[in-house]
């Protein structure tokens, strides 16, 4: 079983620390949304978790082994980072960019093997790009080259996938295909942690919900347990109301027009 730890970690930028002793566990198998106000920390924490940005103090562990303690390589080949935006930086086919995910398993020399060709494949249906292998990312629409990114990851396949704000480009099919896509790989045995900004979405697919502020985290558990009027409104700094979903029967979280 595959766990991703933070412990204690503090974080950030020259000058501007944002992750203040965040301490997160996450388990294979469960689908954990990320969610809190803008420059919260969510991103921060995400490039943190997968050994993008290293923390000040504090430990982040796969399993219990300290990713800072292992090359990238090693990391890569557990832990797949999918940021917003970068999928179209380079005139490459589709094809092209979500191969570059197979780079931690056969590195850069060796030749494309059919199991490299197979997770591509995969990756590509999974995110919805069949039909899309061969047109350049250059002449993608955002939604489009979203998917793209969440291609490369899961052709790296991991035990670990983190994913920053997944559905903000996509329209209400994909966002649903998507956030399908990532309670399917959880079940399938990934851990996987995906920054959200819209709630709802949040408490309809999530297992756990973790709400961060001001770079620390302020509450953890499930979506009912988190999302509620007070601790919400507190941490977005803003009049928020929760109500219920009407079919569904989760939270629903809606701003207030001010009067
Ligand atoms: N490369 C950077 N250098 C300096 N400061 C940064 C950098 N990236 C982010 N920050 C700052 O760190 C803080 C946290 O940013 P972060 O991107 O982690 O927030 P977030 O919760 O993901 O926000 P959003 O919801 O807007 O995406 C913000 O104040 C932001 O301005």
């Amino acid at each position: 079983m595959t766990n991703l730890t933070a412990d204690e970690i503090t974080a950030g930028y020259p000058d501007r620390p944002v992750l203040a002793a965040v301490t997160l566990a996450v388990r294979a198998g469960e689908f954990m949304a990320l969610i809190g106000p803008n420059g919260a920390g969510k991103t921060t924490l995400l490039r943190s978790l997968g050994r993008q940005l290293r923390p000040a103090r504090g430990t982040v562990a796969l399993d219990g082994v300290a990713v800072w303690d292992r090359s990238p390589g090693w990391t890569a080949q557990r832990i797949a980072l999918a940021l917003q935006g970068g999928e179209r930086d380079r005139p490459l086919t589709v094809a092209e960019v979500v191969s570059l995910g197979r780079a931690p398993h056969r590195g850069w020399v060796l030749p494309f093997r059919a199991e490299d060709r197979h997770a591509v494949e995969v990756a590509l249906a999974r995110a919805g790009l069949a039909d899309f292998a061969e047109r350049r990312v250059t002449e993608l629409s955002a939604g489009e080259a979203q998917r793209v990114g969440l291609a490369r990851a899961l052709a790296q396949e991991p035990a670990v996938l983190l994913v920053d704000e997944p559905t903000s480009h996509l329209d209400l099919r994909f966002q649903g295909e998507v956030l399908d896509q990532l309670r399917r790989l959880a079940r399938d045995g990934l851990a996987v942690v995906a920054a959200l900004h819209d709630l709802n979405l949040a408490a309809l697919w999530a297992d756990r919900v973790v709400l961060l502020a001001a770079g620390r985290v302020v509450a953890v558990g499930t979506p009912d347990e988190v999302l509620k009027a007070d601790a919400l409104s507190a941490a977005y700094g803003t009049q928020l109301a929760v109500s219920r979903h009407p079919e569904f029967g989760t939270p629903l979280v809606m701003p207030v027009p001010r009067k």
